[in-house]
């Protein structure tokens, strides 16, 4: 799940985008991108890595102009190693267009087949994310047909791009010269949200953002969100433009973001994550009341970060002592949107560690946010019983994981799921505990939904195997699982355009 965000100012905004990104860390591990605008020049740095490895002073110091877009990614198409893969992406035509994307497209292989053969224009990565630039650039430029770029333009292309692109996409771009772009795929499955500010002379500016949480500390207002379908121009003199591009748009939001994705102290589609989240524990705790015996529970545990409020909730709500038996290491990031399952299973270990004295001879109830791999369940567990406690529950606050994500969350294969074939009982054994409980997927729905009964539904899909854009079926899946959406992507190439391909990536460095 990436993190994108954007401002147009009338001040320099390299530190204010560097200190957005940084409170976006959470959506994406991997890379990290900046692009300044000044008159009609972009300055862009991006690379592998946390966002206070990627930029150094000498790198902030070159990303001058009063707006700009940045982007920490978290990869879900394409090479997950490759620098060149970090965002945002660039073009030259129509007009110097960089883009950053947060989500996953589900029909990047036809689009692809399109931008390069009937469009002739090149792609140079494997990633859906340029790909959707190009077809971004591709509508604008057919909107444009050789006169001055009008907002009319701007949005007639984000029209034309959703009648072809299908699956999760929350976009911000610049045109060079011209302004900010923002623009939200038909359902809001990925979250994207304006915030305001009136600087010291009274004037207006705007930001963009995944998540309201990027706002705070900025001085920014959460204003509100882009709604489904939506495109809005920011010019960069400050004027502000929306329209509805699509006719059908409803909002869908990912479920799975108020489950684990967002931070807590954001506001998305009108819900506090912390309140959807602290909710959820009330309605677990109701379900481990039916489920386990939960009188014989001498203490409820969160499994940091994430399941916090859930756990606390839970604990009050079945009137039983709530303690932090697992301590995380501040320098461990979040594991399970690490590459690789060997990196994730060390860093669980690395990143929390118990308290042993919490657990000694005590029935112990561990509650966490899902269990998706089982990567983490199955550490914390066994931490528990060596640590001494006599009887191990876990709760989920989310239900079973059963179905890949295809709109920017990496499970790409049923088999790597641990509920997939199993049983709750079977999935308790898999963990060694004595009873597991997941939340139903009604319950969890009503919680969030409570919170703002405007949501017209949710993507589901990872619990239920309902994909909302229609388009993902079981022959999808299995191409998926094998790894030959990308593969056959890259095959695509004509071979002459990959030997001689131009990297757009020159400033990447990977020195001092
Ligand atoms: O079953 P798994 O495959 O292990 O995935 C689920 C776990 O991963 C996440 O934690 P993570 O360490 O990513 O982040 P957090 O600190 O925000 O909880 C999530 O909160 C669960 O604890
Ligand atoms: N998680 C995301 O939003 C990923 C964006 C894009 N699909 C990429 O892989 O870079
Ligand atoms: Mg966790």
């Amino acid at each position: 799940m990436c993190g994108i965000f954007g401002l147009v100012s009338h001040e320099p905004v390299n530190q204010l985008l560097y200190d957005g990104l940084q409170m976006l860390q959470h959506r994406g591990q991997d890379a990290a991108g900046i692009v300044t605008a000044s008159g009609h020049s972009f300055h862009m740095h991006k690379g592998s890595g946390m966002v206070r490895d990627v930029f150094r002073t000498r790198n902030m110091r070159d990303l001058v102009g009063n707006a700009g877009i940045a982007h920490v990614r978290y990869p879900t198409a394409g090479n997950s190693k490759s620098a060149a893969e970090a965002q945002p992406f660039y073009v030259n035509s129509p007009f110097g267009i960089v883009l950053a994307h947060n989500g996953n497209l589900t029909n990047t292989d036809e689009l692809y087949e399109n931008v390069c053969y009937r469009d002739l224009r090149h792609i140079n990565t494997s990633s859906d994310s340029e790909v959707l630039l190009n077809v971004f650039a591709h509508e604008l430029e057919k909107q444009v047909e050789g006169s001055d770029l009008t907002v009319e333009h701007i949005f007639g292309a984000v029209t034309e791009l959703q009648k072809l692109v299908r699956g999760a996409y929350g976009v911000v771009a610049l045109i060079a010269g011209y302004g900010l772009v923002a623009f939200r795929d038909p359902f809001g499955i990925r979250p994207l949200i304006l915030g305001k500010n009136i600087d010291a002379q009274g004037r207006e500016e705007y930001a963009v953002s995944s998540e309201s949480v990027a706002f705070n500390g900025l001085g920014f207002e959460l204003w509100r969100d882009v709604a489904p379908g939506e495109a809005v121009f920011i010019s960069f003199d400050g004027e502000f433009h929306s329209q509805q591009c699509h006719p059908q748009a409803t909002l869908k939001p990912c479920l799975f973001e108020y489950v684990y994705f967002a931070r807590p102290d954001t506001v998305m589609d009108g819900v506090s994550v912390y309140q959807a989240r602290a909710d959820m524990g009330v309605s677990l705790a109701e379900k481990v009341k039916r489920e386990l015996p939960w009188k014989e529970i001498d203490v409820v545990m969160p499994i940091p970060d994430t399941s916090r409020p859930s756990a606390m909730e839970l604990a009050h709500h079945l009137g039983i002592t709530y303690r932090e038996g697992f301590i995380k290491n501040r320098y461990i990031g979040r594991t399970f949107i690490m590459p690789g399952q060997a990196v994730r299973k060390k860093s669980v270990r690395q990143k929390l560690s118990p308290v042993e004295s919490e657990f000694r001879g005590k029935n112990i109830l561990l509650v966490d946010d899902s269990i998706v791999r089982g990567t983490t369940s199955l550490e914390i567990v066994e931490m528990a019983r060596d640590a001494g406690a006599k009887n191990v529950y876990f709760a989920s606050a989310a239900p079973e994981v059963r179905y890949p994500n295809v709109y920017g969350i990496d499970m790409p294969t049923r088999a790597e799921l641990i509920a997939t074939d199993r049983t709750v009982e079977e999935i308790a054994k898999e963990i060694s505990a004595d009873g597991v409980v997941f939340q139903d997927l009604a319950d969890l729905v009503a919680v969030v939904r409570n919170l703002n009964p405007k949501i017209d539904g949710f993507d589901t899909s990872c619990f239920n195997g309902e994909y909302l854009t229609g388009d993902v079926d079981e022959a999808y899946l299995e191409r998926l699982a094998s790894g030959k959406i990308s593969v056959e992507l890259l095959n695509k190439v004509k071979p002459s355009l990959v030997d001689h391909s131009v990297r757009i990536d020159d400033d990447l460095d990977d020195d001092e």
